[in-house]
């Protein structure tokens, strides 16, 4: 499950994923444009094993606790480099980690956007969150990068972290 607040990156990560898991995987080039995804995004990506990622829009959180049944991972993109945004990414991933679905689902919070010349690093973004405090009170293995849909920067972590997450499939 992909999950974070509109206009956090989560559709041009995925993008991009796809391209780097391609068999034969080109340069990433110019970002595509996106779209807000009002619904839901599946990609399957190959990591080689596949695995199909389910974007759910910004726009649509009253509804993804619908979809926390059939989680076994999630990604949660939070914008780095808006400030503004900080504190309802906070309230939200609060509410992810303590819905009862996700209690054993290995969480992975990207920070994007870290191209951009304002943005806050990993050290501050955690501190914003009081990261240190949320993850010791998760029932769940929580993890975070710093990352660029644009450049990619960080990606190849990304796509390593689902490898090793979803090696043995429960
Ligand atoms: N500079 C920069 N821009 C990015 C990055 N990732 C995404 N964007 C841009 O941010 C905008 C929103 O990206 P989307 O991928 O559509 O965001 P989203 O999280 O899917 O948004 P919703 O579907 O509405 O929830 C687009 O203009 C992207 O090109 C990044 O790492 N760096
Ligand atoms: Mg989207």
């Amino acid at each position: 499950l992909l999950l974070g607040a509109a206009g956090g990156g989560k559709s041009l990560l995925l993008r991009r994923l796809r391209q780097l898991s391609a068999e034969e995987p080109a340069e990433l080039g110019e970002p595509p444009a996106t779209l807000p995804t009002v619904g839901t995004n599946l990609t399957d990506l190959r990591l080689p094993r596949r695995v199909t990622v389910r974007e759910l829009g910004g726009c649509m959180g009253p509804i993804w606790p619908s979809y926390y049944g059939e989680c076994s991972a999630l990604l949660f993109v939070v914008d780095a480099s808006n400030p503004t945004q900080v504190s309802s990414s906070c309230i939200q991933l609060l509410s992810v980690l303590s819905a009862a679905p996700l209690a054993s689902v290995p969480i992975l919070v990207l920070f994007n956007k870290i191209d951009l010349p304002c943005y806050m690093s990993l050290v501050e973004m955690k501190s914003l969150f009081r990261m240190q405090d949320i993850v010791s009170c998760a029932t769940q293995p929580i993890t975070m990068l710093e990352t660029s849909a644009r450049n990619g920067t960080g990606l190849a972590d990304v796509l390593q972290w689902l490898r090793t997450t979803l090696k043995d499939p429960c």
